[in-house]
């Protein structure tokens, strides 16, 4: 099997996958659009994108392509601990303090928030496509006093040294990832297993009424249907206009779950089922 990941190698999305699909034939992709893409062209059989993270929420490329671009699948999902290390090049092991910038993803440097604040006020930060993208160019850069964050993995593939580690701000991080496919389908990996889940993508009905979203959560309450998560995303058709995303604890194979979607439809909603599927834990190492 063919699986995309954003890449390059050494990615937390990288260890995830490995983790995953042990035997599956990994491509590494740039951004998570080529990742996506990869999938809706016949590229790939599945594609592994980062959807969420307990410090800093969801990623919102992820979401909203999922809702607005495509009409792909969530087969499975994988949550990993996320530690972030900061890391240079040998070559300036012993000067790394007067470093000139720090490179990472958007999502990592989120996470480093007041490390970076507190510890380096005024360097200049700079987004990467990935972490692992960061650790690369600072290998292939020694002459600029540059550092990356990233995981352990990062810095092994690419020669670093860690110099600080630990960094993110606090101490439960952890991201979820998305193993996506064209087709519904339900992934049963070789990990160990949480629970079962199901994610709707919800639009509420046009006429716009008061009480519309307390009705949608009556669906599942009253079935005493358990929620993860609730978040709404812009529609992009206006100020005030939003889908939301619903993670229920439960398969679709149960008739509480096909009810609560029939009334939905019922009320007027636009109900997109995203997929329903097990959660698995990615071990560290
Ligand atoms: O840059 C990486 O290593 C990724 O896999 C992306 C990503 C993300 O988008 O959230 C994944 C996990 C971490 O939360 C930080 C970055």
């Amino acid at each position: 099997m063919k699986i995309a990941y954003l890449g390059p190698e050494a990615s937390f999305t990288h260890h995830a996958v490995q983790k995953a699909f042990e035997n599956g034939q990994l491509i590494p992709f740039t951004t998570i659009p080529d990742c996506i893409e990869a999938l809706t062209t016949g590229e790939v059989d599945r594609t592994v994108v980062p959807l969420e993270n307990a410090l800093e929420g969801s990623v919102p490329i992820t979401v909203d392509y999922l809702f607005h671009e495509v009409d792909v699948h969530i087969t499975a999902e994988l949550v990993s601990p996320i530690e972030q290390h900061l890391m240079v090049h040998p070559h300036n092991g012993n000067d790394w303090e007067n470093l000139t910038k720090i490179m990472s993803h958007s999502h990592a440097l989120a996470q480093c928030h007041k490390y970076l604040y507190y510890r380096f006020r005024g360097i200049s930060l700079e987004q990467s496509t990935s972490t692992s993208a960061a650790a690369r160019y600072v290998s292939e850069h020694p002459e600029e006093n540059v550092a990356a964050i990233g995981n352990s993995m990062a810095a092994g593939k690419y020669g670093l040294k860690m110099v600080e580690e630990n960094i993110h701000d606090f101490h439960f991080n952890h991201t979820r990832f998305a193993v996506l496919s064209r087709d519904k389908a339900t992934d049963i990996l070789l990990l160990e297993e949480t629970s079962h889940k199901s994610t709707l993508m919800i639009t509420l009905p046009s006429d716009d009424r008061p009480g519309a979203l307390h009705q949608v959560l009556s669906a599942f309450s009253w079935r005493q249907l358990s929620l993860s998560k609730i978040e709404s995303r812009p529609l992009k058709t206006g100020l005030g206009n939003y889908f939301f995303i619903i993670d229920v604890e439960q398969s679709m194979d149960g008739v509480l779950m096909k009810g609560a979607v029939d009334e939905l439809e019922a009320l007027g909603c636009t109900v997109k089922l995203l997929g329903s599927y097990h959660k698995y834990t990615v071990p560290t190492n």
